[in-house]
């Protein structure tokens, strides 16, 4: 049976339908994972869980340990990885509390350990499709099961925060095709990549993108509409498993 995992973003530190089997804590060669991995069963599938942020949320995008979260889900077995993660919308489709299911990625990260072939001889993975074809047609018929209205694609910018953008920033994004902008997808979906992982996304909108809405972006904003979309999000990850 293939192993599962799933990691978590901003707005799902846990699974609250998972019923805990077990939790372990890894060191790896590139230093601690940013949370225990749990294991678990949701809707009688077993998983692994991790929260990328940490449990409590407290690891900013840019510090997370990219690689020892996905080399700690290698050494765990795991072969295929779902990715949740908040994100602001920037196209007209890409409204608060929606989810897309992202095909294409932009990283204009910076400065993140972002590869394991450094030391051995150079290795230069395909990035030509960054998430995996077969797992997002699972996800987008498990969206389509659970009567899910949901993006089935969609190009995902990856900032390096902690800050939100400027307008003219997400300007510029939406000019390179951008249409949803989050601060972790890269290098999480490259190093996955690396490890022979499969990999897919689903991009939960917390806030219009700055410049897209009036004024500026709150914190409650962004909590109230993550809390809507991270329960659709729940029933989509039951249905993807079940
Ligand atoms: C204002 S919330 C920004 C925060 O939320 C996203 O986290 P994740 O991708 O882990 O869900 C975004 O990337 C930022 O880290
Ligand atoms: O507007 C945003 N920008 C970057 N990352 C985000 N994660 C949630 N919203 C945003």
């Amino acid at each position: 049976m293939t192993t599962l995992a799933i990691i978590g973003g901003t707005g799902l530190t846990q699974l609250s339908d998972l019923t805990i089997i077990n939790r372990e804590q890894l060191d790896t060669p590139y230093g601690s994972p940013s949370a225990e991995f749990v294991t678990g069963e949701l809707n009688g599938s077993r998983i692994i869980f991790l929260a990328r942020h940490g449990n409590p949320h407290t690891i900013a995008p840019h510090k997370i340990n990219y690689r020892a979260n996905i080399w700690g889900l290698k050494q765990l077995g795991v072969e295929q990885i779902i990715a949740v993660a908040a994100v602001g919308g920037i196209t007209c489709e890409m409204a608060p509390a929606h989810i897309a299911i992202p095909d294409q990625i932009i990283d204009y990260s910076y400065g993140r350990l972002h590869t394991f072939f450094e030391d051995e001889a150079v290795q230069h993975i395909d990035f030509t499709y960054p998430y995996n074809q077969k797992l997002r047609s699972r996800l987008i018929n498990a969206a389509a099961t659970a009567n899910i209205k949901i993006s089935p694609l969609g190009t995902y910018g990856c900032t390096q925060g902690p800050r939100l953008e400027t307008t003219a920033e997400i300007q510029r994004m939406e000019r390179d095709g951008c249409d949803l902008v989050g601060m972790t997808g890269m290098p999480e979906a490259a190093l996955a990549k690396e490890l022979g992982i499969d990999y897919a996304a689903i991009s939960v909108v917390a806030n219009w993108a700055a410049g897209k809405s009036e004024g500026e972006i709150t914190m409650e904003e962004i909590e109230r509409h993550l809390h809507k979309g991270m329960a659709n999000t729940a029933e989509l990850l039951k249905a993807f498993v079940g």
